[in-house]
């Protein structure tokens, strides 16, 4: 790896890198069959590929960036939970490592950045067979900002001649944009996409007053900035956090989008920000749409998030 790159680029690079190795657990263990689904809370669960890809993530960022502040979603303790040699990664991939860094993050020191990690986002549906919506997330946050993102999936097909060819890795960065895929234009009517397995009815109102044409109810927060189909993400209520967003704002700035609670205001990804975003997700994949959806939220639904 090339150690004159700046530090932002060579994590970034090696983020993308180590979440194909996560995908590739994550399907392994889907393929052993051997779930070990714990309960965390409710509504909420945790199974042994949340566990085993959060462990190669970490272990794997934090040999290569110790300075660095990494957060992740699963409570998975070293001891409880050995760490397998092949489970660790430490190549960087090559055509990020080419990437020209952005004049604004070249100077980013690694003590400067917080990394959010859900090493599987989405897992009410991979426990039920939904396994397209299942992604891998790690988010890089400067000064509070989301700046760069890795979204894989480790379920998505590529077809190459009559071989298919499992997950892909798709990585923005602030200024510099967006890797591994082609965002579609958005849709000529209003698609709207929100959680499938966590709503209820202030959820249900928010998208009642969007005036859709369609509403696609889908796992995960990084699938359904990725689906191409929606062009807005509307989801007014606690229970995502912030390893679900931060990847995923930093993929969607960088293509143009805007990621903010259901006021309209910018979640902050410092180490000590509350982990829970409070005030729900408003996504779009630019501002006019961002605009459109925040002014169709009545007030009071907002004011009652607010104050919860
Ligand atoms: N009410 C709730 N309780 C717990 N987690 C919630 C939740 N609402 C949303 N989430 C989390 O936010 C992410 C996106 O939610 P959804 O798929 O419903 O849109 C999921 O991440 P994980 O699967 O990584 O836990 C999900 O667990
Ligand atoms: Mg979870
Ligand atoms: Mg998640
Ligand atoms: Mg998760």
């Amino acid at each position: 790896m090339s150690v004159s790159a700046p530090v932002i680029i060579r994590l970034l690079a090696s983020s993308v890198s180590v979440a194909s190795r996560a995908g590739k657990i994550v399907r392994d263990v889907m393929s052993k069959g051997e779930l070990g689904i714990v309960e965390k809370g409710k509504d909420d669960y945790q199974t042994e590929a949340d566990r085993s890809a959060e462990r190669c993530i970490i272990d794997s960022l934090s040999r290569q960036y110790p300075k660095a502040r990494i957060i992740g979603e699963e409570d998975s303790s070293p001891n409880e939970n050995e760490v397998s040699p092949e489970w660790i990664v430490l190549d960087a991939d090559k055509e990020v490592l080419g990437l020209e860094c952005p004049a604004s993050l070249k100077g980013v020191k690694e003590e400067d950045i917080v990394v959010w990690v859900d090493p599987l986002d989405g897992t009410s549906e991979y426990t039920q067979g939904f396994l397209e919506h299942v992604t891998v997330l790690i988010g890089i946050s400067v000064n509070d900002k989301p700046v760069g993102g890795v979204i894989h999936q480790p379920y998505f097909k590529n077809q190459a001649g009559s071989e298919v060819k499992m997950g892909r890795t798709i990585w923005g960065l602030s200024e510099a944009g967006v890797g591994g895929f082609t965002p579609a234009p958005p849709p000529e009517s209003i698609i709207i996409t929100t959680t499938r397995s966590h709503s209820n009815p202030v959820v249900e109102k928010a998208l009642q007053v969007m005036n859709a044409a369609q509403i696609l109810r889908v796992g995960g927060a990084g699938y359904k900035l990725l689906e191409g189909k929606a062009s807005v993400y509307v989801f007014a209520s606690p229970g995502c956090k912030k390893w679900d967003t931060c990847a995923p704002e930093a993929v969607l700035s960088a293509a143009g989008g805007k990621l903010t609670d259901i006021l309209g205001n910018f979640y902050k990804y410092g180490a000590n920000e509350p982990k829970p975003n409070k005030t729900g997700v408003l996504a779009a994949v630019n501002d006019e749409l961002h605009s459109y959806a925040l002014n169709r939220i009545p007030q009071d639904l907002k004011d009652a998030l607010a104050n919860k």
